[in-house]
């Protein structure tokens, strides 16, 4: 059965499905949906994400929105083939859980409200909250302290090998290294730099990106 991707490949939450599938080697067909055209906002869609937001799968009689929970799922589902991004124990997988959690809220929430500022609404022709963009770009400097700090101990964010903890970071720091020109924030952190070029290296994430015609 070939999944079902709902979004678009330009879109970090998208981005963060089909770089898992990838990595699992799942074959998955994409369904456009044009956020520029309003799309996801159609009644169609809404039955299929009642918030109005990609990514959406449909994969046989299931039916998932909500990114991490969607590459959860196929981690999962697919546990033995390609990578282990799930860890070997309860307690690994709840170091993952914990990490990912950082991913979005401490981490990607905020670089989410930096595009929204500097790309969105000037792209829609409305001035950007330059204050509320500085304001973030400071509260992610020192979210990346303590990534540069664990990440002082471990190559990955949970251990010596990529986990889906890390997979799910990708689409949001390349938002940061690329559309938002602030790739100094890890540039300039050499943990957090390396584990960035380990993590952006692997041949899934650099097929998305050729997929995605970045
Ligand atoms: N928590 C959701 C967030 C999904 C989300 O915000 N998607 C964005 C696109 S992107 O952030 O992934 O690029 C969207 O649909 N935005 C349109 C909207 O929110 O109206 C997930 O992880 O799936």
């Amino acid at each position: 059965m070939v999944v079902k991707v709902y979004g678009s490949m330009r879109a970090a939450c998208p981005q963060r499905v089909l770089a898992c599938l990838l990595e699992k080697e799942v074959d998955f067909d994409i369904i456009h949906i044009d956020l520029d055209a309003g799309e996801h906002k159609r009644p169609d869609f809404l039955v299929r994400q009642p918030f109005g937001q990609v990514p959406a799968i449909e994969d046989g009689d299931l039916k998932l929105y909500e990114s991490r929970a969607i590459i959860r799922y196929y981690a999962a589902k697919y546990e033995d083939r390609g990578p282990n991004l799930l860890g070997k124990t309860l307690e690994e997988r709840a170091v993952i859980d914990q990490w990912m959690d950082v991913e979005a809220h401490n981490f990607s929430d905020l670089v989410r409200i930096l595009v929204f500022q500097l790309i969105v609404l000037p792209r829609m022709g409305k001035p950007g909250d330059l204050a509320l963009a500085h304001s973030c770009e400071k509260k992610l400097e020192k979210v990346l302290d303590v990534y540069e700090q664990s990440l002082s101990k471990s190559s990955y964010l949970t251990g010596d090998t990529f986990s889906l903890a890390d997979l799910s970071h990708l689409p949001c720091v390349r938002y940061l290294m690329d559309e938002l020109q602030m790739g100094h924030l890890v540039t300039e952190r050499k943990n957090v730099n390396a584990w960035w070029e380990k993590i952006s290296n692997r041949p899934a994430w650099k097929k998305l990106l050729t997929l995605a015609g970045y």
